[in-house]
């Protein structure tokens, strides 16, 4: 395969992805991947472990320069990048590593009123070792959302936290997307985490999306509701669950 193009074009829609490949040594990794994800879309990436899901965060975020791959992959200039850990440079407080790269006041001013979004005022001046998980990867999402990117690219977000801290999380960051509108891609093992965030869902398997699901449900999501239960099933089939009384798809 000859190298794919580093270089990542400004896009009309959030993200265009036309027959994306991508390789490690003789292994197809991503395997013609077609995407596209409108402005302000909130899509989740569902797979099994190993089934590539990070090499096509990676991809998307341009972090695989030197990886072997081919295909057409458009996404704005301004896109951030949240992971499983949040990262935080630990010789900077909380504000110096929301505001990093933004200057003057109204960086300041930004970083501090993105801190009080994600429920952190007045831990302007802790250090990152002072913050619990949780508290870390609300400065991670601060940092984030202070650049207002046209595109939220996540990598197993809250996979690090507790069960209820991660529903907080689910929360806020609900209702930061809400009014910050990036398009967000969303990659996560918990289908649960999926249904109640995403207006869509992908499913990838050995490198191919194999299920692209439209997840018509009001917000906030009742986890009571039959077409939750009805799309979980779905969802855990694709993924080649076996389920009691039922055959994975
Ligand atoms: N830098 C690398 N060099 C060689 N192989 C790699 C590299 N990065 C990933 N792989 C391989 O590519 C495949 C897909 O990995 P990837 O991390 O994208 O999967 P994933 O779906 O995100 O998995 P998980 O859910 O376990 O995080 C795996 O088989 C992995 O071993």
């Amino acid at each position: 395969m000859a190298p794919h193009p580093g270089k990542l074009k400004p896009a009309t829609k959030a993200v265009h992805v036309r027959d994306l490949a991508r390789r490690f040594a003789t292994k197809t990794i991503l395997d013609g991947v077609d995407l596209d994800i409108e402005e302000g879309e909130f899509v989740a990436l569902l797979g099994r472990s190993g089934s590539g899901k990070s090499t096509f965060l990676r991809a998307l975020a341009g972090l695989d320069h030197g990886v072997e791959g081919t295909g057409t992959l458009e996404t704005p200039e301004s896109l951030s990048v949240v992971f499983q850990d949040a990262r935080l440079l630990p010789w900077r407080t909380v504000i110096q590593n929301v505001t990093l790269g933004l200057t003057g006041a109204s960086g300041q001013e930004a970083g501090r009123k993105a801190l009080a979004e994600v429920g952190l005022a007045g831990r302007e001046t802790a250090w990152p070792n002072q913050l619990s998980g949780g508290e870390q990867q609300r400065v991670a999402l601060a940092r984030s959302l202070v650049r207002e990117p046209a595109l939220l690219l996540a990598d197993e977000p809250f996979g690090a936290l507790d069960a209820l801290t991660r529903l907080k999380m689910h929360d806020l960051l609900r209702e930061l997307c809400a009014r910050h509108r990036p398009a967000v891609l969303l990659v996560t093992h918990d289908v649960d985490e999926a249904i109640s965030l995403a207006d869509r869902i992908l499913v990838l398997d050995e490198g191919r999306l194999i299920e692209d699901l439209k997840i018509d449900l009001p917000t906030p999501r009742d986890h009571g509701d039959p077409r939750f239960a009805q799309f979980r099933i779905q969802l855990l089939s694709r993924l080649g669950v076996e389920l009691p009384g039922r055959k994975a798809a």
